[in-house]
Parts: structure tokens; sequence; C-alpha cells
């Protein structure tokens, strides 16, 4: 597929308050509730890229750093950081916002992977992207080294079989002298 997409065409933001049912014991955002927005804030970025239907392969990593409590604005921002051949990166942010005392703070941040299906569910091509910010350019480039890593865990490579990923564990090589 020859179309090229940027990265903020995917751009997804989902602003909510925290309801008191989706709290845990200490009344601040249960986990699991957390990660059903982020995948669904996800999604949504996966699909804007790719215009096509899309499932969760894997997520990849999910971090909690600041609890969210009940009452407060939580804030979602999703992109896509790196469009592979049917397989996609989305990069999830998430921050509690007061908008009383106007303070925002970055809680936690998750890596999702989504493929595009057709109407049999079987994987299709999607359009590449293009990475133009800092951040994104960051992002896009260790996403590769991440798509290794997430192919390993779930069995689906063998860490030999790694290009990017296996360059990190090699001793560095003497140069080669030159033949006399
Ligand atoms: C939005 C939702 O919540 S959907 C609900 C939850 N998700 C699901 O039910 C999905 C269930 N899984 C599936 O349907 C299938 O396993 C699929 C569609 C994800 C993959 O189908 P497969 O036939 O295994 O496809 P295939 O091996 O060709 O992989 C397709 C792509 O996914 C990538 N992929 C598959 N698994 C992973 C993984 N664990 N991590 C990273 N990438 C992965 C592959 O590398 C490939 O990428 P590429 O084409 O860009 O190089």
């Amino acid at each position: 597929m020859a179309k090229i997409k940027k990265a903020s065409e995917s751009l997804t933001i989902m602003t909510n308050i925290v309801l008191p049912n989706e709290t845990n014991s200490l009344r601040n955002l249960f986990g699991g509730e957390l990660l059903a927005k982020m995948d669904r804030c996800a999604s949504i970025s996966a699909a804007r890229h790719c215009e096509r239907r899309v499932v969760t392969a894997s997520v990849n990593h999910v971090s909690f750093n600041h609890p969210i409590p009940e009452g407060g604005v939580v804030v979602l921002e999703s992109k896509v950081s790196r469009a592979f051949s049917t397989s996609m990166e989305v990069y999830v942010d998430v921050w509690s916002d007061d908008p009383i005392n106007q303070k925002k703070i970055h809680t936690n941040s998750g890596i999702y992977t989504f493929v595009a299906v057709d109407e049999f569910n079987r994987p299709i091509p999607i359009p590449d992207m293009v990475p133009e910010t800092e951040e994104e350019k960051e992002r896009y480039a260790a996403a590769f080294r991440r798509k290794e890593l997430s192919l390993i865990l779930s069995g689906r490579m063998k860490p030999l079989e790694s290009v990017e990923l296996k360059k990190l564990f090699q001793e560095p090589q003497e140069p080669k002298k030159d033949k006399k």
C-alpha cells in the first residue's frame, strides 16, 4: 500500500471523570479499568491510521506511576508510533487532570500492538507512517526493537532470529585489520 500517513493523523484524546464504580478499595481508578480505557483509545488511533478494523495483538508495556483519584479527570492521548506490514505500535499516555487547581500530571503510559484485519479476520497491509516531532521520531526508532521483544515473549520469534534486539547483547567487534 503506497499511502503514507503522519503520526499526528492518528491522534486520539479521551477525557473522562473517574466514577465510584471504577475505583479500587483506596478510591483510586482501578488498574483494569484504566487498561480498558487505554485499549479503547489506542484502538481508535490504530483504526484512524489504517482505516480498517483492528484487533489488539499484544499489550507490550504498561506502567502505573501515580494513582488517579475518584472524582478526578483522566486524560488519555494515543498515537501510532510505527506502522509495520499489517501491525502497528500505538503509544498511550495518561494524565490525571485537576481542573480546579489546574494541575496535570503524567500518571502512566502503555504500548500496544494492533493488527488490521479484513472481513475474515485475516491480517491486511496498512499505510506506512512518518514521524514528525522529536518524541515521535524517538518512539518510531525504538519500536522495531519492542516489536521483536514482543514476538520473542509471545513465542512467535526465537531470540537468535531477532535483528535489532540481538545487537544490544553483542560484544563490540574489533575492527578488522587490513591483510598485508
Ligand atoms: C480491539 C480489541 O480489543 S480486539 C480483542 C482482542 N484481540 C483479539 O481477539 C485478537 C486475537 N488474535 C488474532 O486474531 C490473531 O492472532 C492476529 C490477527 C492478531 C494475528 O494473526 P496471525 O494469523 O497470527 O498473523 P501474523 O502471524 O501474520 O501476524 C500479523 C502481524 O501481527 C504481528 N504480531 C502478531 N502477534 C504479535 C505480538 N504478540 N507482538 C507484536 N506483534 C505481533 C506480526 O508480527 C505481524 O506483523 P507485520 O505483518 O506488521 O510484520
